[in-house]
């Protein structure tokens, strides 16, 4: 079995442990390195995985699974530079950060997949999108694709679209919730309990994601059948477009596209 080392186990990295787990990876084929010794306690008592080194996940590990805040990558990849094993896999999966600021930080020749995942990983639901840097082979893609399709779906991308998969999938869930949060002080506002409101707004989040992933149906087709001539849909569509939230989101997905891309030129030579 592949020995795999998240670099970096916050929120995302933990997702990827407790995924893998959940989808029958080993416990003694996962490592996690984490700045803080009461974090390490806790994830090694939470699912039996080992806190490690640095130096102990370059020596063990096949794949280094990089997941710290892009602002934080610079001192990690010193460390990592003289410790790393010629073939180790690296995979990314930081927004904004190219394949070739890890080739130009780490030894010549080193392999590196960039990928956009998503906290869904935690519920085996992630979308990830990867990408193969310079010495990316197929065989590493094709790994990344197994370690990625056992928490989730997989997607192959060119790098020069990771910025807007990070915009839209990245960032997508907390779109998502800011909506149901949104829904739901709708509930209060309408004089209905919150725990009542909190009911009915998930149900109904959870059935129209699974009727948009198994229908094969267009979104507006699946708009249009809730939309009764005359309803009372229609009368908060109108109000919906009233207030720009379809420009809303337009905007608010280019912002987050740039701010990705400008985490990547922070980091330029
Ligand atoms: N959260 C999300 O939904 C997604 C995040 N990502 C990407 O994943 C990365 C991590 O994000 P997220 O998990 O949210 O952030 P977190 O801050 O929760 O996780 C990063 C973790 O790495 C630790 N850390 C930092 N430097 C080191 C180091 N040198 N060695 C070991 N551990 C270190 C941090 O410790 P400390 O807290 O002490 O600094 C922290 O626990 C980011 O690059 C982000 O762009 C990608 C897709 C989705
Ligand atoms: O907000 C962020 O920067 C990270 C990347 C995608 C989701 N969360």
């Amino acid at each position: 079995m592949t020995t795999i080392a998240v670099l970096g186990a916050g929120k995302i990295g933990e997702a990827l442990l407790s995924g893998l787990l959940d989808a029958g990876w080993g416990a003694g084929d996962l490592l996690f390195t984490e700045r803080y010794e009461q974090r390490c306690r806790e994830l090694t008592e939470r699912y039996g995985v080992r806190a490690v080194t640095v130096a102990e996940a370059a020596g063990e590990a096949e794949v280094l699974v990089v997941a710290v805040k892009p602002q934080d990558i610079d001192p990690l990849l010193t460390e990592l530079n003289p410790l790393l094993k010629p073939g180790t896999l690296v995979v990314s999966l930081c927004a904004g950060l190219p394949t070739a600021l890890y080739e130009r930080e780490l030894p010549e020749g080193t392999p590196v997949v960039r990928v956009m995942p998503n906290t869904p990983m935690l519920v085996g639901q992630a979308m990830s999108a990867i990408s193969a840097g310079a010495h990316a082979t197929q065989e590493h893609m094709d790994l990344v694709e197994k370690l990625l399709g056992s928490v989730g779906k997989v997607l192959r991308v060119p790098e020069a679209q990771q910025d807007a998969v990070t915009a839209l999938s990245g960032s997508g869930p907390a779109y998502f919730f800011f909506l149901v949060e949104a829904m739901i002080d709708a509930g209060i506002l309408l004089g209905l309990p919150r725990a009542t409101a909190a009911q009915l707004i998930i149900q109904s989040a959870v059935g129209a994601a699974t009727m948009l992933a198994d229908s094969g149906e267009h979104p507006v087709t699946l708009r249009e059948a809730v939309t009764s001539p005359a309803g009372t849909t229609i009368m908060a569509i109108r109000e919906l477009e009233k207030h720009g939230v379809r420009a809303a989101l337009l905007a608010a997905i280019e912002a987050a596209r740039d701010r990705s891309a400008e985490l990547g030129r922070a980091h330029d030579a």
